[in-house]
């Protein structure tokens, strides 16, 4: 049994409608015990009034931004209020941590992989990104950590979807879809979202499902559309937002970011795995924004499901609920400033036959959060 505590990263520009989901989501009956952190960016304390007449054991960090200067607080809180549950204190089943606008979801992700104290009782559930559609477009052509936050999302969530015309939902929603084909997008009305929604949006959990492991890394949703919530396909279509033009810059951050979602029929030998990781994290490490998939390697029981962001990876959880017969692996890859050439060339060598392996260059700036079988 997985006892950890989830945690939701919600993330998403300034002004995108953080606060507004997480505080319907806190009054919802059906969200459960929730602990909120947030942090401010500047000087709007309203969110905190807002959020800690909600819930007792809202715990706002006052100074500085999640993602670098308030890492450290990140994980104290993190650590208090897990003392507090335990002493009794408080009572909560999952986190929400609510970044600022301006946050990069990358080092936070880092700080909850590596970390001795928090690691062992908390596991990440998933970054849920807000996108407000009625300035989305502008911000992603001028903010590139608004690009991020989309690119690294499980979940994208868009906001004030009542302000615009369904011609610019489409364009934004086809936009969204070019950035991060994986992940899941969905609509908030005035902050309203199916609660369930917002959680288990990472297939990083033990017992995961075989369904939940294919939706995580973009399968698609049989029922997607169903609940009225998801983008509507016939507003959308998938003619890219911003058409390149010859000799000039493209006009947005997007261009920088590439998703590259490979299969290939396994079980694939361990050495070979392994020395595709190794040379992706040890050249380009730096680029990679996240990086998931399902992987049947030779000798072992279960398929195992993997993530990381940049060379750090979390524990693979073993799928042991797999049929077995479907031995196909997936790997996604999100990264910046690659080529998509350059991806596909990387993934191709997860054909590579053993005996035509070079040497596996051994790279130390590999880390992982456990015992990987590979
Ligand atoms: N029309 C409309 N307005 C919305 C919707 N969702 C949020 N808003 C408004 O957008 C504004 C910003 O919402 P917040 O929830 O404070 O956004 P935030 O992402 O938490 O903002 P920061 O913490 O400053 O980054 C508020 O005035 C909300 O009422 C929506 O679906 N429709």
């Amino acid at each position: 049994m997985d006892d950890r505590i989830p945690i939701t990263v919600l993330t998403g520009f300034l002004g995108a409608g953080k606060t507004t989901v997480l505080n319907h989501l806190i009054r919802d009956p059906d969200a459960g015990r929730i602990a909120v952190v947030m942090n401010e960016f500047g000087d709007a304390g309203l969110d905190h009034d807002l959020i800690e007449e909600a819930v007792e054991e809202t715990v706002l960090m006052q100074s500085g931004c999640i993602c670098c200067t308030m890492r450290g607080d990140l994980l104290r809180t993190l650590g208090k209020l897990m003392a507090r549950r335990q002493r009794g204190d408080l009572d909560f089943d999952r986190v929400v941590i609510e970044t600022t606008g301006i946050a990069d979801p990358g080092p936070i992700l880092h700080s909850l992989i590596m970390d001795r104290i928090v690691g062992p009782h908390y596991r990440m559930d998933g970054i849920v990104t807000l996108v407000d559609a009625a300035n989305g477009l502008n911000t992603l052509d001028r903010q590139f950590e608004a690009v991020q936050q989309v690119a690294m999302a499980d979940l994208i969530v868009l906001s004030k979807v009542d302000l615009v015309a369904a011609s610019a939902l489409a364009r934004l929603d086809a936009r969204l879809a070019d950035m991060n084909p994986s992940a899941k997008r969905m609509r908030a009305e005035h902050g309203r979202m199916p609660v369930g929604a917002l959680f288990g949006v990472t297939a990083m959990r033990l017992g995961v499902s075989s369904d939940d492991v294919g939706q995580w890394l973009g399968q698609p949703d049989p029922l997607a559309g169903l609940s009225g919530f998801s983008a509507d396909p016939n507003t959308t279509d998938r003619a890219p937002a911003v058409l390149p033009t010859v000799g000039a810059m493209p006009a947005s951050a997007d261009h920088r970011i590439v998703s590259v979602s490979f299969e290939i029929d396994g079980p694939i030998a361990a050495e070979v795995f392994d020395l595709w990781l190794d040379t992706l994290i040890g050249l380009r490490g730096p680029n990679i924004l996240r990086i998931k998939g399902i992987v049947h390697l030779k000798g072992l029981e279960f398929p195992f499901v993997f993530h990381g962001v940049q060379h750090i990876f979390d524990e693979p959880v073993p799928l042991k609920n797999s049929s077995g017969m479907d031995t196909r692996c997936r790997v996604v890859v999100i990264a910046r400033d690659m080529s998509e050439a350059d991806l596909r060339a990387s993934l191709s060598m997860l054909k590579m036959h053993p005996k035509d392996m070079p040497a596996a260059p051994s790279d130390p700036d590999l880390i992982h959060s456990g015992e990987m079988p590979f």
